[in-house]
């Protein structure tokens, strides 16, 4: 059985055939990436034949808050910003979306097993402890994007008072979810990850903006960034 795993180097692949383990399982996956169907194209060319056993993923779950599953549009990522790497071309997608009514999963980086430059430069396998996005880093990268932008004299296509959705451990018992302005995702305290973070899309069915009320942050909660 080969694990749910986004790295799957073609020698473990080659691993699983010498050990003649007759199926390859991606066991915890939606085929819904370029990950998932590189592993099957890889097994297949290696006459490895494999079944997939489908399960709940974050794409499906954020269906959790009462946003319709069939109105979001294209799902992007959102990295860790460091001093010299800042990218903001992912605002593109969020803009087509909202320009069509659709709200955008945003899913926020994880770093694990990441080196210091000193350590990966002297070759010692000493990792960083792991870091996870949370939604008030998005949404602070967010709206550093917006005020670029307006410093460039364009109308962003999303402001402060958009409204937007945090999630933080969907599917565990103590999973939380807090809908209100892009502002208020700043300081939303929504504990420890995973996070994912969705910027609705400006029509909105009455039943979702209903099913939103019922996770609305206080308006008199703090707003500061
Ligand atoms: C590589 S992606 C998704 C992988 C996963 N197999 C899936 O489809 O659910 C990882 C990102 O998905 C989001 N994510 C995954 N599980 C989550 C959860 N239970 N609650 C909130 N966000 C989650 C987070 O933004 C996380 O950084």
């Amino acid at each position: 059985m080969i694990k749910d795993t986004e790295e799957q180097p073609d020698e473990e692949v080659h691993e699983e055939r010498s050990r003649r383990v007759p199926s390859v399982g991606a066991s915890v996956l939606e085929l819904k990436a370029t990950t998932h169907s590189d592993l099957i194209l890889r097994a297949t060319k290696l006459g490895i034949s494999y079944r997939v056993i489908h399960n709940a993923s974050i794409m499906n779950a954020v269906g959790c808050c009462g946003l319709q599953l069939y109105k979001f549009g294209e799902t992007v990522s959102i990295v860790f910003w460091t001093d010299t790497w800042r990218p903001e071309s992912f605002f593109d997608k969020v803009k087509k979306n909202r320009e069509n009514g659709m709200h955008t999963l945003c899913l926020l980086d994880i770093k694990v097993k990441e080196q210091s430059l000193e350590n990966l430069i002297k070759g010692r396998k000493i990792y960083e402890p792991p870091r996870y996005m949370s939604v008030n880093q998005a949404a602070q990268q967010l709206l550093e994007i917006v005020q670029n932008q307006r410093i460039r004299g364009e109308e962003p296509a999303v402001t402060e008072k958009t409204l937007c959705v945090g999630l933080a451990r969907v599917g565990a018992e103590d999973q939380k979810v807090a809908a209100g302005t892009l502002q208020q995702m700043c300081a939303v305290d929504l504990g420890g990850p995973l996070h994912s973070l969705i910027i609705t899309g400006d029509s909105m069915h009455p039943l979702e903006m209903e099913m939103l009320s019922l996770f609305s942050i206080p308006e008199n909660s703090s707003e500061s960034c």
